[in-house]
């Protein structure tokens, strides 16, 4: 029986929801390189990228937050001080993409899950703009049915209502439902939905181990859920 079986004590889920960062795709190299571009033209030096991938996982805003403060904790920049910063940003991400990949064995398990008429869905805090572009460049165009962005709803991760609002349109329950993520953030926001949650442990997870979060299962590459 697979690991994803397993989980469904013998069955197969019927909807399947992805993170992106830290979990399909390796975009820290690219968010780093957009951090930077911002920071040199604010005329500050630039961030290091080990600390970028730390201060992944809860958007562009809070990034670019974190990135004028120096540091995780971003209280002392509020998000009206953070905005000029952040259209710099955004503008500098659009223009990088080439050093971002797909995690080992996520195409090929995107497509096994497909086959078997799971459906698939995308709940990243990433702003929605970014994703057309990124699933032309790495092959996924057409493999999600749904797809929510950072922006797209009123709230993000940790707050489940990304995957509440899937599940609506998917006409499924979160027993029939699974989420796979990097962070705590995915962790949270699947509990909070009652629904069960696997880790990828090679993500961004501010630093820490996720199985701090203790989430159902803990795979080092997404082909586990169907060995
Ligand atoms: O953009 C981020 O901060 C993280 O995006 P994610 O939710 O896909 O990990
Ligand atoms: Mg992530």
């Amino acid at each position: 029986m697979s690991q994803l079986a397993r989980l469904f004590a013998g069955e197969l889920p019927q909807l399947v929801m992805f993170d992106l960062d830290g979990t399909l795709l390796d975009s820290v190299p690219d968010l780093a390189a957009a951090v930077d571009s911002m920071l040199a033209q604010l005329g500050r030096p630039p961030a290091d990228i080990e600390q970028v991938r730390q201060w992944v996982g809860n958007g562009a805003l809070v990034l670019v937050q974190r990135a004028l403060a120096g540091k995780f904790d971003y209280s002392s920049i509020s998000a009206a001080e953070a905005e000029p910063a952040l259209q710099i940003f955004l503008q500098a991400y659009a223009q990088q993409s080439s050093r971002s990949h797909l995690y080992p064995g996520v195409l090929d398990t995107l497509t096994a899950l497909k086959s078997k008429d799971i459906k698939l869905a995308i709940i990243t805090n990433k702003p929605e703009q970014f994703l057309p572009d990124l699933w032309r460049s790495h092959g996924l165009t057409g493999l999600f049915d749904w797809v929510v962005g950072g922006d797209t709803l009123a709230k993000q991760k940790p707050d489940p209502m990304g995957l509440l609002w899937v599940m609506q349109q998917a006409g499924v329950t979160a027993e029939q439902s699974l989420f796979v993520g990097d962070s705590k953030n995915d962790i949270q926001a699947a509990k909070a939905a009652q629904v069960r949650c696997v880790a990828l442990s090679y993500g961004y997870n501010h630093g820490q181990p996720i199985e701090l979060e203790q989430p159902d299962l803990v795979i080092d590459n997404l082909n586990q859920l169907l060995q």
